[in-house]
């Protein structure tokens, strides 16, 4: 509004037409928060009236991450038998780093994580359950690829997950193999009741790993249709899987996209974020010897209690 307008109104008047701009405004930013967060001003210059998530990435000031996408400790493993790292907190260097935001400038604000699987083992509905909380009993296969984008906020230092869904079906891989280069994390996933898609999770992480660098990504092998399977069933499926992400060296996890949010998630942010912010290096070389990544200024590697050294490594 044009301060010169002001004058040919009343006081009340003025202050009738500073609230209906402000409800505009709300109406437009969907939620409270939104607003609350300029009480005594206009809206700052150039926010738009975009909805729900994409609000926060244009907004400068917007409302941060939901709380179950704040991670301020270590997200528990699946099990120690096939886990990246035990430890339950970070680093007390790397806390105080990114509490004083002194990560460096190397650190990736974003990493991509790249869902790789057979047709039907239940790809789309992890990563539905996840970022919208929903559950499709209607099989609707992927084609090509999909993808979504996850806020989080990692020690303190926002951070996004791109998250590709690619199509198990083999006339689709040829797209869906065009986005596996460049992931941070690959999550291989089998379906607890089908043991032959456990087998097929080699392939498809060969295939994946073809595409990146040796070593640069962060695994993860996930069981779905966890709520299927009976009690000895599962274990002895567990078993093998457990197996099989050892000699994969990645991490492993049973879920159910039907009755329950999967933790990997967190686990993956976690793990990108340490990782890219450089704190924990510790990779080994074919010499054995733990190479540093370029990273957080004044941080050394981490190594001491890491589980598997010769992972990317997490700190
Ligand atoms: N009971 C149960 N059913 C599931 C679960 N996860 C997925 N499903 C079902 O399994 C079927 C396949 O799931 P999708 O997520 O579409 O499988 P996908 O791996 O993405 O398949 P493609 O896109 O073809 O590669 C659907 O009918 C889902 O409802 C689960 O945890 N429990
Ligand atoms: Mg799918």
């Amino acid at each position: 509004m044009a301060p010169g307008i002001l004058t040919f109104l009343t006081e009340k008047e003025a202050w009738t037409c500073f609230q209906s701009y402000c409800n505009v405004r709300y109406q437009l930013w969907g939620s409270p928060q939104g607003f609350a967060q300029f009480p005594n001003s206009l809206p700052p210059f150039g926010a738009t009236g975009l909805p729900g998530r994409m609000r926060s990435s244009v907004m400068p000031l917007g409302p941060t991450v939901s709380r179950d996408r704040v991670i301020t400790s270590f997200p528990k493993w699946y099990t120690p038998a096939a886990c990246l790292q035990l430890r339950e907190h970070f680093h007390g260097q790397v806390s105080a780093a990114c509490q004083h935001r002194n990560t460096g400038t190397v650190g990736l604000k974003l990493s991509k994580v790249v869902v790789v699987g057979d047709l039907y083992v239940g790809k789309t509905s992890l990563i539905h359950r996840f970022c919208r909380n929903v559950f499709d009993r209607d099989y609707k296969a992927t084609i090509g690829v999909d993808f979504e984008m996850e806020r989080f906020e990692v020690a303190g230092i926002p951070f996004s997950l791109q998250i590709w869904d690619t199509a198990g079906q083999e006339k689709f891989k040829c797209i869906a193999s065009a986005y596996y280069r460049g992931a941070q994390v690959i999550i291989t996933a089998f379906d607890l009741t089908d043991m032959q898609t456990l087998e097929h999770t080699r392939q498809w992480l060969e295939d994946a790993l073809r595409e990146n660098e040796p070593g640069a990504c962060f695994l993860f092998l996930v069981g779905t249709k966890k709520d299927l399977l009976s009690g000895a069933a599962c274990k002895q499926a567990e078993a093998e899987a457990v197996r099989l992400a050892n000699e994969m060296q990645a991490e492993y996890w049973s879920v159910s996209a039907k009755t329950a949010v999967w933790p990997p998630w967190p686990s993956s942010a976690r793990c990108c974020r340490t990782w890219s912010g450089g704190a924990v290096p510790g990779r080994r070389s074919a010499t054995g010897t733990s190479s540093v990544r370029a990273g957080m200024e004044g941080h050394p590697p981490e190594t001491q209690d890491s589980k598997r050294p010769s992972s990317p490594g997490c700190c």
